[in-house]
Order: structure tokens, then sequence, then C-alpha cells
């Protein structure tokens, strides 16, 4: 059965439609460029709501296991894919990437000409597009603030004990947890929404989560949250990042294309080395907008220049706009985990330099 890719734009792409394609489904269109990781990137609630193009040609080799979810369950609206093996080969593989998908509903199309796709993306940058049976598709308003759709409502607590940190919740990926207890610290998992109860938990660090959708969506949460800021250690990652930078008076805007893959290169301008990085992300902090404000670039993209972390001048504040806790891609830049927590036990204030 046909199914076809619409773009808000007109352009439309056709391919085999999946066996659950019996809803149109609408999202923004984004392509993934690394070759591994799609159970991960299905399950980061940072894609909430996304239609996924995989650029890589064969996806769903070694099926779907156990571990590598982000969250427990898909988190983006559709997939795009030239080739979807129906035969994985892996230890772990518990299912094949089609049936995963169909348990969950989420329409898929394979024989897509996904470098085309790409291309089409790349002019005319990132849009609503539509999984549809017809060229035809009506395009829906768009609803905003998808952190609320995927920030917890309670309190989590995980691991014994050690340092405690507040992980603020936007739509946070397992593997940032993960990373945390695996370095020995207590991690309260704290929705965006309840920053206050920062001043009862009284941690010795805060972590601010990835997301989905645009930062400025956090805008209601900035003032107390800068607050925040101002009294705990802290490390931002991606939309983390972003709402530092909004935090103290900083902007945001949308790139054409974004990132997302498992390997950008990014340059630390501390160490003055190059590194790879794993990203996802539509967003990014405008330079010149941090012209006084107390926050300088740590981190460049060393593709198109665009900044890819910051450090506070003088409070143990630092942030990273790639994944440093990988998942999928590289894990070069992990020790940013190591860093952090080494300054905040050593009350690290200026040296942000591991
Ligand atoms: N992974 C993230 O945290 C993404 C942040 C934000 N939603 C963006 O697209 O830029």
């Amino acid at each position: 059965m046909k199914g076809y890719l619409c773009l808000q734009d007109g352009t439309t792409f056709e391919g085999k439609a999946s066996r659950h394609f019996d809803r149109n489904v609408q999202g923004e269109v984004v392509f993934f460029t690394g070759m591994t990781g799609y159970q991960e990137v299905l399950t980061d609630p940072s894609y909430k709501g996304q239609i996924v193009v995989f650029t890589y040609p064969l996806i769903g080799n070694y099926g779907i296991n156990d571990e590598d979810g982000e969250s427990e369950e898909i988190q983006v609206s559709g997939v795009v894919m030239y080739q979807c093996t129906d035969v994985p080969s892996h230890f772990q593989a518990r299912k094949s990437l089609g049936t995963y998908l169909n348990e969950q509903n989420i329409p898929y199309m394979t024989e897509v000409d996904t470098r085309e796709v790409t291309k089409a993306i790349r002019a005319e940058g990132t849009q609503q597009a539509a999984l549809s049976r017809g060229t035809d598709y009506l395009f829906q308003p768009t609803k905003g603030h998808q952190i609320q759709q995927v920030s917890g409502e309670k309190i989590e607590t995980y691991g014994e004990a050690g340092m405690h940190v507040a992980l603020i919740d936007f739509g946070w990926k397992k593997s940032i947890l993960n990373a945390l207890l695996e370095r020995g610290v207590r991690v309260s998992v704290l929705p965006f929404s309840k920053v206050e109860m920062l001043d009862t938990l009284q941690p010795d660090a805060i972590v601010l989560s990835n997301g989905p959708g645009d930062p400025k969506d956090t805008v209601d949460v900035l003032p107390l949250l800068k607050k925040a800021l101002e009294k705990f250690p802290t490390f931002g990652i991606c939309m983390g990042h972003q709402v530092i930078a909004l935090a103290f008076g900083g902007d945001t805007t949308k790139l054409t294309f974004g990132h997302r893959g498992a390997n950008h290169p990014v340059k630390d301008v501390v160490s003055g080395k190059v590194f790879l990085s794993s990203q996802n992300h539509n967003y990014v902090v405008k330079e010149d907008s941090l012209n006084g404000t107390p926050l300088v670039t740590r981190f460049y993209n060393v593709n198109d220049g665009s900044i890819e972390g910051l450090m506070h001048d003088s409070k143990l504040i630092m942030s990273a706009q790639f994944h440093p806790e990988a998942h999928p891609g590289p894990k070069d830049a992990e020790w940013l985990f190591d860093n952090f927590l080494t300054l905040v036990k050593n009350k690290g204030v200026k040296t942000h330099v591991s």
C-alpha cells in the first residue's frame, strides 16, 4: 500500500505505508544522520511529536532490545526510512523495529528516497509534515508546549547515598539519570513546574535536562529558575543549556534545519580540543544576545560555528548544547559529568577546566 510524506511547502514523497497507516499524523519533520541508535531516537522525549527521517539506508538491523529505550514508550509521531529490516540480528534483540512501531501504533514509511527528503529539508528548513494516505493532506494549526506533555508530575528519587543532584525534568532521557547514578550520585527528578521545591530539597547541585520544542516555552519558570541557578551549582544539557541562557537574559533562535546525529564536531575553547558529539536540537543560543550577561561561550560547533556550550563568569554554571550522556552516539563528551561533579565536590567556582 502506498503512503505519502507531505511537507507543508507542498512537496510530497511516495513510499510504502506500514500496516498501521490508518491515521494521518502531522508533526515537525527532522532528519537524523547516525547509522545506529534508532531505538534511543524513537524513545527520546526531546523528539516528542516529530516525524523522524533516518538518512542511513538500512534501519532496524539489530532490532529492539530491553536496554536502549530512553523512556518507556515511542515519542515520535512517525518514521520515514529507506529500508527497515524484518529480520534483525543481535543477541539482545527482542523484536523487530517494524513490530515495535506497529505495537505502539506509530505509522512509518519505507522505500522513501530519504536523501531527497533530506535535501528538501535542508533547502526549505524544518517544517510541519504529515504521513498520509494521499497527497492532499490538510495541515492543522500546531499546538505548542510539548514540555508539558513529557515532564512528570511528581518528584522521583533514584540512588541510595552520595551527592544529591536535582534533575530538572523538561523531558529527561534515561541516559542522563544513568550517567549520574554511575558516578555514585543520588538523584531527585523534579518536574520543571515544581522548581520552587529546590528550597526544600536543598540539593548539592542541579542538572537541567533535555526536552522537546521551543525553550521559550519555559518562560513562566525562568525568574524562579534564575534564583535557583544563582544558588546551586548547575549543569544544563541541550534544552537545559538553552534555558540557562534565557534565564540570564540571553536569547535563542531556531536553526534552518537542526543538528541530529552522532558525529557533530565541537571545539572546547578552554582546552583547544575538538571532539565528536551526539546531537539533537533545532534551537541555538544567539551569540550576540550574551553581551552584557555573565555567560561566556565554552564550546563551538566546528561545522557551523554555533554555540555548543556556556559557562558563567563567576559561578559554577556550565552547559552543553550537545549530549554528553550520548545514547545514541559517541561517549567522547562523557567527561563533562566527571568535570562537573568534581567541581561541585571541590566547591569549584571559577575554573571549569577538568
Ligand atoms: N534535545 C533537546 O533537549 C532539544 C532542545 C530543543 N527542543 C531543541 O530542539 O533545540
